[in-house]
């Protein structure tokens, strides 16, 4: 089964160009890339605000639109997860080689 972030992320490409009345996704999209980078702020500061008051449910919640929004973003820059992903495997790749020539 494919990851629930990769239908996602399909998901928001099928639609992103789609018909803004009945797609938030491309709603969004048609809004520009700098109102996709200001929604993403803004759910990243209700995330913050979550976990500032202690609030496990409502991190989940902005957590959702925060990863959501990151999608919409690295789409309309004609990016993916696999991009993050790769930079994410080519850091730990780093951090192993830092590890083995701590180790001798
Ligand atoms: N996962 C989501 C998702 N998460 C959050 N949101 C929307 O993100 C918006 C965030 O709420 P806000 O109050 O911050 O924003 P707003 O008032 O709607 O808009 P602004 O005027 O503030 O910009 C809400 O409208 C949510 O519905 C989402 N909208 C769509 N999806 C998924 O994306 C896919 C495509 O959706 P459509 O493009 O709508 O077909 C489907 O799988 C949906 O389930």
């Amino acid at each position: 089964m494919a990851d629930l972030l990769d239908t996602l992320e399909q998901t928001i490409r099928d639609r992103r160009l789609g018909d803004p009345a009945t797609s938030y996704v491309a709603k969004l999209t048609a809004r520009g890339r700098a109102k996709i980078a200001q929604k993403l702020g803004e759910e990243a500061t209700e995330a913050v605000i979550a976990a500032i008051q202690d609030d496990r449910a409502e991190l989940v919640k902005e957590s959702a639109d925060l990863l959501f929004h990151l999608l919409v973003l690295l789409a309309d820059m004609g990016l993916s997860l696999d991009d993050v992903r790769a930079e994410l495997v080519r850091r730990e790749g780093v951090s192993g080689i830092a590890e083995k020539a701590a180790r001798g």
